[in-house]
């Protein structure tokens, strides 16, 4: 398999950081990603997703840089009595470009079961979202068995966007739960293993055509370059709070096309 042209670099902000302290991490983010030659030359398409009070100042902060920034949820419907919800109709307009759905901090603490996974995939691409979607086995269990729930998690996820005629494409992470919020990420070989399967049942689909596979769970420095091309990027958590590491991974993706950056990697 080729190496696609470009890699996704995505980072969840989760509810980690206050408000502020997320504007001055975007900051510190805008100045590396504008004179990075990653982004700047279009190796790296990055995307950020921090909470929602965040996410109009910090679309400012990243305007011009390359960066996109995206929700880490959305409603289900796109305007109504739905208190304490947010549409994909008003992240689409405050200039969002992703939103992601399923996560597994979503389905475990929030309850969102399939047919609400469905029903938000559906909500982001009607919107004219990229759905980050998010699967990955619970238990550790080999490649095959990961791949094969996954692949029906995406299957599951897109059935409503299918019936409505909107599918498009979007960008599947699969972050296996148990190595979410872990010291170490999976194996590269584990990771190689599920993301190509998913890769090939999205590359059988033609709506779907440009969709992403990326890793994500303990993601971090040093990952990257020990994975295949059928892995599209990282979605990463902890180990981008300091931007010195997301700078780093960047560094990895310019090395993976044979062009270290002068001083990284
Ligand atoms: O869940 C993740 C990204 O959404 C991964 O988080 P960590 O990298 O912090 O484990």
């Amino acid at each position: 398999m080729p190496r696609p042209a470009s890699v996704t670099i995505g980072v969840s902000l989760k509810m980690y950081f206050g408000h502020h302290e997320t504007l001055n991490w975007c900051r510190r983010i805008a100045d590396i990603a504008d004179r990075h030659p990653a982004v700047t030359g279009g190796l790296a398409e990055v995307f950020v997703l921090p909470s929602f009070p965040t996410l109009v100042p910090a679309a400012g902060l990243l305007a011009g840089t390359g960066v996109r920034v995206g929700a880490q949820d959305l409603c289900a419907h796109d305007a109504g009595a739905y208190t304490g919800e947010v549409s994909g109709a008003q992240l689409k307009e405050i200039g969002c470009g992703y939103a992601e759905v399923g996560h597994a901090e979503r389905r475990r603490l929030f309850h969102e079961d399939e047919a609400v996974v469905a029903a938000k995939t559906a909500a982001a691409l009607r919107n004219g979202l990229t759905p980050v979607l998010c699967v990955g086995e619970p238990e550790r269990t080999d490649a095959a068995q990961a791949a094969a729930r996954c692949v029906a998690e995406v299957e599951s996820a897109l059935a409503d966007a299918e019936r409505a005629g909107t599918l498009g494409p979007l960008v599947v992470a699969y972050e296996p739960q148990w190595a979410i919020g872990a010291p170490e990420p999976a194996s590269p070989e584990h990771i190689r293993a599920v993301c190509a399967a998913l890769a090939a049942w999205l590359a059988g689909r033609g709506p779907l055509a440009g969709s992403r596979v990326v890793y994500g769970g303990s993601a971090g420095p040093g990952l990257l370059t020990r994975l295949g091309p059928e892995v599209g990027g990282l979605f990463l958590g902890r180990f981008a709070h300091d931007p010195a590491a997301f700078e780093q991974i960047l560094d990895e993706a310019m090395a993976l096309h044979g062009t270290p950056v002068a001083g990284g990697v």
